[in-house]
């Protein structure tokens, strides 16, 4: 028997469960003395009422009782709170201040899933109160407590969902479009978002867009400025200069309140106002915030107002809280003891080798930073310069390292971002590394395919990108077995390995080679620059690569293959 602890899952020896206890009871402290009393949800939680509340967050553990119900062990407890005000505390007159400190549990979600699964998050929720010296009490708490666990170098990046909503509201656009601008947001895709502007505009885009129908071009415009609008009272000005003209100032008022509390109360150094952070959130209704170590690649934890979500479960209570990860604030805390000062600290920058390590090069000497050594580092893997570090990584593992926290930007192909799945802001598009995913076939045999299919009811793809292939098969709903192959993926239909592949074109030229024929459009793809959330909102020298990429980047060229058939329909049903 190999007596391990499952993965993600950790015993916690003497010596850190007795900091860990000091810790709980501290901040357990702090939440009483402002009101804040205990209270204790179930571990395990009815899967529908999860999901009634909005958003599941994380991905739960899930198992069938012996009675059949789906239950899903908490990965949160903000939404079994709110689901116990709306029912055991239906009527309780308010405001209610709840504190907590309990176990979470969340299922890896990739296969790079090195953060534990079991986490203990502290947190409060205030039911009931409305306003900005509620929003402030909360933001100012999570500092205070923040503090008490150890972390102190953190940046508690804010903004309020109520702009963007009322952006999108007024903007006149179709639902698919508005749909595509909040998955956008939430994905931290800001490279979509700009493409779902350009096209919702007019303007030319390379892929095929959402429709924005009637959409108003100031609104449009509006809706792509804010997600890049960050800095302190400037960044609130920018905002209202930005909205007012298109009457959606909506709360911005009580934000700018909130935040000028939040100076009062000495935290004008700690707070960034940052609307991307809307992009984490989708049952926020007001303030979000979230706090970022530099030292760490993940939240410390985040917070907001949201005020319909125990509606769902009965009666409508406005409500605010928090969570922070108890092992993230004494991971940072630990972090800040033996840093050599991340503001000293370079760079780190991961560089993709291979095809589209020439021009990443280009771009990030044309940025103006030094890369010398790095066109030939030999067998080094991290070439050191001036204030930067690179990183030199297949491309594949680019967003891996940048997700973890290992780099705090990167460049990859867009392919690779979809591929990988990972968590990270998505910048600029750098033109460069054109090429086209598309679906082939060895010519001749698409009648011999579709007849298979009739009789077997899948066909078998062969390809190097299984996320991308499942993702497109399941959007044109057509039934496949997918044979994973590191390379030379036109072989798997020559060989009769499978009938058709996924794969990469550019020049065309191997398809040809090997008497293969596009069948279908998959995606397109061209290399990206993306940076970790955290870094991005703790580390000011991203926000100004990005700028500089940004605007050199018209200069390189798109350059996917043309003549492919572009049917929009799946060809086998
Ligand atoms: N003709 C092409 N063939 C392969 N990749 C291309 C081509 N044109 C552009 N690219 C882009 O270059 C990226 C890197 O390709 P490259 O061949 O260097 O790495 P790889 O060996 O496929 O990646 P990994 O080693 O990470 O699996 C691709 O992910 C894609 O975005
Ligand atoms: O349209 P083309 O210009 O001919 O380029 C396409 C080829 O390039 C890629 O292969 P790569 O060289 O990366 O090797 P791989 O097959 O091992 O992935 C891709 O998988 C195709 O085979």
């Amino acid at each position: 028997m190999n007596a391990v602890t499952p993965s993600g899952f950790r015993d916690v020896l003497s010596e850190e469960a007795r900091v860990r206890e000091a810790i709980t009871r501290a901040v357990a402290d702090l939440f009483a003395s402002r009101g804040y009393v205990p209270i204790e949800t179930p571990t395990l939680e009815v899967m529908d009422v999860l999901r009634a509340g909005g958003r599941v967050p994380a991905t739960p553990f899930k198992f069938f009782d012996s009675r059949g119900d789906l239950l899903a062990m908490r990965p949160d407890v903000t939404l079994q709170i709110a689901r116990m005000c709306a029912t055991r505390l239906a009527g309780v007159p308010g405001p209610l201040r709840f504190r907590y400190t309990q176990r979470v549990f969340r299922e890896a979600e990739t296969e790079n899933q090195v953060q534990a699964r079991e986490l203990t998050q502290c947190g409060v929720e205030c039911i009931g109160e409305v306003g900005p010296a509620a929003d402030a009490e909360i933001v100012a708490l999570f500092a205070e407590a923040l503090r008490l666990a150890g972390a102190t170098q953190f940046v508690l990046a804010m903004a309020t969902v109520g702009v963007l909503r009322a952006l999108l509201e007024r903007s006149g656009a179709a639902e698919p479009w508005k749909a595509a601008v909040l998955d956008a947001y939430h994905g931290s895709d800001f490279v979509a978002l700009d493409r779902l502007c350009d096209a919702a505009m007019g303007r030319a885009v390379e892929e095929e867009a959402v429709d924005a129908g009637a959409a108003a071009p100031a609104y449009t415009e509006a809706i792509r400025q804010l997600a890049r609008i960050r800095g302190a009272q400037d960044a609130i000005d920018a905002v209202r200069a930005l909205v007012t003209p298109l009457g959606c100032v909506a709360d911005l008022d009580d934000f700018q309140a909130t935040y000028d509390l939040l100076g009062e109360a000495g935290l004008a150094d700690s707070v960034l106002v940052d609307f991307s952070v809307a992009s984490s959130f989708n049952y926020y209704t007001g303030l979000v915030f979230e706090a970022c170590s530099p030292y760490l690649g993940s939240p410390l934890g985040s917070g907001g107002r949201y005020d319909r979500m125990i509606g769902s479960f009965g009666a409508d209570r406005p409500a605010a809280g928090f969570a922070f990860s108890l092992e993230q604030a004494m991971a940072a805390a630990s972090a800040e003891a033996d840093a050599t000062a991340a503001s000293g600290r370079p760079l780190r920058i991961a560089v993709p080798k291979g095809s589209l390590n020439t021009e990443a090069i280009a771009c990030l000497e044309e940025a103006g930073l030094d890369v010398t050594g790095l066109a030939n580092p030999g067998r080094a893997l991290v070439i050191s310069n001036p204030g930067v570090d690179y990183i030199i990584v297949r491309p594949s593992d680019a967003p891996v390292f940048v997700a973890l926290g290992a780099a705090d930007c990167g460049i990859c192909g867009k392919d690779s971002l979809l591929e990988v799945g990972a968590a990270v802001e998505e910048l600029v598009d750098l033109r460069f590394g054109g090429c086209r995913f598309v679906v082939a076939e060895s010519a001749g045999t698409s009648a011999a395919i579709e007849e298979r299919y009739r009789k077997l009811g899948s066909i078998r793809i062969a390809t190097k990108y299984p996320s991308i292939t499942r993702a497109h098969f399941a959007r044109t709903g057509t039934q496949v077995e997918i044979v994973y192959l590191h390379g030379n993926i036109e072989l798997a239909p020559i060989t009769g390995m499978a009938e058709r592949i996924v794969d990469i074109t550019a020049t065309g030229t191997t398809l040809r080679e090997n008497n293969l024929e596009i069948v279908e459009e998959v995606l397109a793809s061209t290399a990206r620059f993306f940076a970790n959330g955290c870094a991005l909102r703790t580390d000011e020298r991203i926000v100004a690569l990005a700028r500089v990429l940004a605007e050199n980047a018209p200069k390189h060229a798109y350059a996917p293959i043309a003549g492919a058939s572009n049917p929009a329909q799946p060809t086998l049903s």
